[in-house]
C-alpha cells in the first residue's frame, strides 16, 4: 500500500503532527512519504492509496496557497483522503473547507484530525493562550490516528463505506463560520494593512523572499516587490531580521481585546470538554505588548 502526507508548515506544529500521522501510517504499511506542499505540485497523487493533507488554520479555513493547491489537483475520483489542521485558539472550519474542495475533486475524505499549536501574529500578544501546544499527548494520538486512517482506507476500498467519517461543524461558534466567508480572498487586501520595505533598514539579505510560500516578494526589483500576490501570514515581517517590512498595525492590535474574548469562550468550551488544556495563565496575556513591539524592541537591544 502506497500512502503520502502533503503538509504546509511555517512554525513547525503542523509538521510536528504530519510527523507522527507518518509515524502511524508507516507502523502499518511500513512507509508513508511526506512531501512539503511547495514541492508537491504535479505529484501523481491518483497512484497513492492513501493521501492527507495538512496546514494550519489561517483566518478560520486553510491559507490561500492551500485552496490553490487543490484548485489545481485534477479529478481523482473515489481516491481516499484524510485532512489535518493544527491551529491557535479557535480553528473555525478549515478542515470541512478542505474536505469540501477536495469533494468537488470526486475524492472521498475519510477522516480528519487536528491539534492546538502556538500562534505568532505581529498583532497579537505573545505568550498566546495555547503557547505551550501542541501537546505531546495529542501528537501521540496523532499516531494512533494514522494507523486508523491506514487500517480504514483498506476496509473502505473494500467497500465498509460506514468508515468514511469527514469532518463537521460541531463545536464551531458561528462567527467563525462567518469569517471564514468574510475573510475571503477578495476581502482581504481591503482590510489588511499595506506593507512597505524600509529601504534604510533593509539589508538585502533575501530571507523574506525565502520565507514567503507563494513569490510575493522580490527585493531587487525597482520598486521591490511585496505583497503581490500574499496570503496575509505576515512570515516576511516576522522572519526580517532587521524589522525592515513595516506596516500599520495598530488598528489590529485594537481589536485583539475583543477577538481574545471571543477565543477564550471557545477555549473554556474546549477546555469543559477536554479537549484543551491551557498551558499559560489566560489572565496573563499583555495586550499592550504585541509580537512587533517585542520584535523591534529585541532588534534594538
Ligand atoms: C496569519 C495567521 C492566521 C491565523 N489564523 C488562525 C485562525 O483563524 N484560527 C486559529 O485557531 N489559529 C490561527 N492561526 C494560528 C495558526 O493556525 C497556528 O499557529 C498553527 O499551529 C501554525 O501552524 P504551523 O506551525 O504549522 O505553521 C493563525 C496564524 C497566522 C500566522
Amino acid at each position: 500500500m502506497k500512502a503520502v502526507i502533503v503538509v504546509f508548515s511555517q512554525t513547525g506544529n503542523t509538521l510536528k503532527l504530519a510527523e507522527r500521522i507518518q509515524e502511524g501510517i508507516a507502523a502499518e504499511w511500513s512507509e508513508c512519504e511526506l512531501v512539503a506542499l511547495e514541492k508537491a505540485d504535479g505529484m501523481d497523487f491518483a497512484s497513492y492509496d492513501l493521501v492527507g493533507l495538512g496546514c494550519p488554520s489561517f483566518y478560520c479555513k486553510e491559507p490561500f496557497n492551500v485552496t490553490d493547491f487543490i484548485e489545481a489537483l485534477p479529478r481523482l475520483d473515489g481516491k481516499n483522503w484524510f485532512v489535518f489542521a493544527s491551529h491557535g485558539c479557535e480553528m473555525g472550519p478549515v478542515l470541512v473547507s478542505m474536505a469540501e474542495k477536495l469533494a468537488e475533486k470526486g475524492v472521498t475524505v475519510i477522516g480528519s484530525t487536528h491539534v492546538y499549536g502556538d500562534a505568532f501574529l505581529p498583532f497579537y500578544p505573545h505568550p498566546t493562550y495555547t503557547t505551550g501546544h501542541p501537546l505531546e499527548k495529542d501528537l501521540d494520538q496523532a499516531c494512533e490516528f494514522g494507523k486508523t486512517m491506514a487500517k480504514n482506507s483498506v476496509a473502505i476500498a473494500s467497500g465498509q463505506k460506514e468508515l468514511i467519517d469527514p469532518p463537521t461543524l460541531e463545536h464551531i461558534p458561528d462567527w467563525a463560520q462567518k469569517d471564514r466567508v468574510n475573510l475571503s480572498r477578495e476581502i482581504m487586501p481591503k482590510i489588511m494593512p499595506k506593507f512597505t520595505i524600509n529601504q534604510d533598514e533593509c539589508i538585502q539579505c533575501g530571507l523574506c523572499e525565502d520565507q514567503c510560500p507563494v513569490d510575493g516578494i522580490d527585493i531587487s526589483a525597482d520598486p521591490p516587490k511585496i505583497q503581490e500576490p500574499c496570503i496575509y501570514c505576515f512570515m516576511c515581517a516576522k522572519s526580517c531580521p532587521e524589522c525592515a517590512i513595516e506596516a500599520d498595525w495598530s488598528g489590529l492590535v485594537k481589536m485583539a481585546p475583543g477577538n481574545y474574548a471571543r477565543y477564550l469562550v471557545s477555549l473554556k468550551a474546549a477546555e469543559a470538554r477536554g479537549d484543551f488544556q491551557f498551558m499559560v495563565d489566560p489572565d496573563s496575556i499583555n495586550f499592550d505588548d504585541p509580537m512587533h513591539v517585542q520584535q523591534a524592541r529585541k532588534k534594538n537591544s
